[in-house]
């Protein structure tokens, strides 16, 4: 079994158990008393580079990676430095997050906040807008057959949008496909977890121009974000770095100067 099936079962289990929790009926009504979803392209399509700063505490390729008590204070900072949006990572067996994370860094920022979690029903994605995301991470490798066309569709009926992820050629074509308007290339293989940031490089002549292309994963300094700015990033996404430097303020302000744009 690989680590990406590993993942999805327990977030099938937990899904189960918040499901029976909250019927699909309460969240469609907390949906209805939530404000509407930012808007995030034409954030992104601004000059420059726009980094998306990341709440991750722990990750399975890691372990533990920074003891985040107060994910509202460090979102504070991320925007402080001028993130142009924040992930928030809601699995809670690998990556140590919550949908009490994501609430509280919405309650805290006025910047667009992504759920980056493993989304493989309807069911997730009402819940991502009741809980006050604006962007929602699907995982082309984890959504077959129509499945990602739907849940693309759906997060377009609740006003969300969604960051398209691919690894290959092959889900990268499935993404053009689906007519996603957010591609993220994924340079951790989620399978084995290696890390090779030129996945980005190799794939990114394949985003429609017009499509905003966020290169994710594998930054660990200033240099690292000017690569991928080279290499046609509009976004760049980063986690470890930013949750491990200590000051998240100045090095989002870093990163974003390192593209020298
Ligand atoms: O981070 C992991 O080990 C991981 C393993 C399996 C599935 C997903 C995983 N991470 C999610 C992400 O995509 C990253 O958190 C995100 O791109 C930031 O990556 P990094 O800057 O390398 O922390």
């Amino acid at each position: 079994m690989s680590v990406l099936d590993g993942i999805l079962d327990g977030v099938r289990e937990d899904l189960a158990t918040r499901q029976s929790a909250v019927s699909l009926a309460e969240l469609k009504a907390r949906v209805g008393d939530t404000p509407p979803a930012l808007e995030v392209l034409p954030r992104f399509r601004a000059p420059g580079v726009s980094i998306i700063a990341e709440v991750k505490r722990s990750s399975p390729s890691k372990g533990a990676l920074a003891d985040i008590p107060d994910p509202a204070a460090l979102a504070k900072e991320y925007a402080a430095g001028g993130a142009a949006a924040v992930s928030v990572l809601t699995e809670q067996r690998r990556f140590a997050g919550s949908l009490v994370d994501l609430e509280s860094v919405r309650r805290a920022v006025d910047i667009p906040i992504l759920r980056k979690d493993f989304i493989v029903t309807p069911y997730q994605v009402w819940e991502t807008r009741a809980h006050g995301a604006d962007l929602i991470l699907l995982m082309v490798v984890s959504l077959d057959g129509g499945l990602l066309a739907d849940l693309l569709g759906l997060t377009r009926e609740l006003g969300l949008t969604a960051l398209v992820e691919a690894h290959t050629a092959d889900e990268l074509a499935r993404a053009v496909e689906a007519g996603a308007d957010l591609i993220g290339v994924n340079a951790r293989d989620l399978t084995t977890l290696e890390v090779d940031r030129t996945v980005f490089k190799q794939l990114a002549p394949a985003i429609p121009a017009g499509t905003v292309a966020v290169a994710e994963s594998g930054v660990s300094g200033p240099e690292d974000v000017a690569e991928y700015r080279q290499w046609g990033a509009d976004v760049v996404l980063v986690g470890e770095a930013l949750v491990r430097s200590g000051d998240p303020r100045s090095s989002v302000r870093e990163f974003m100067a390192a593209a020298g744009d």
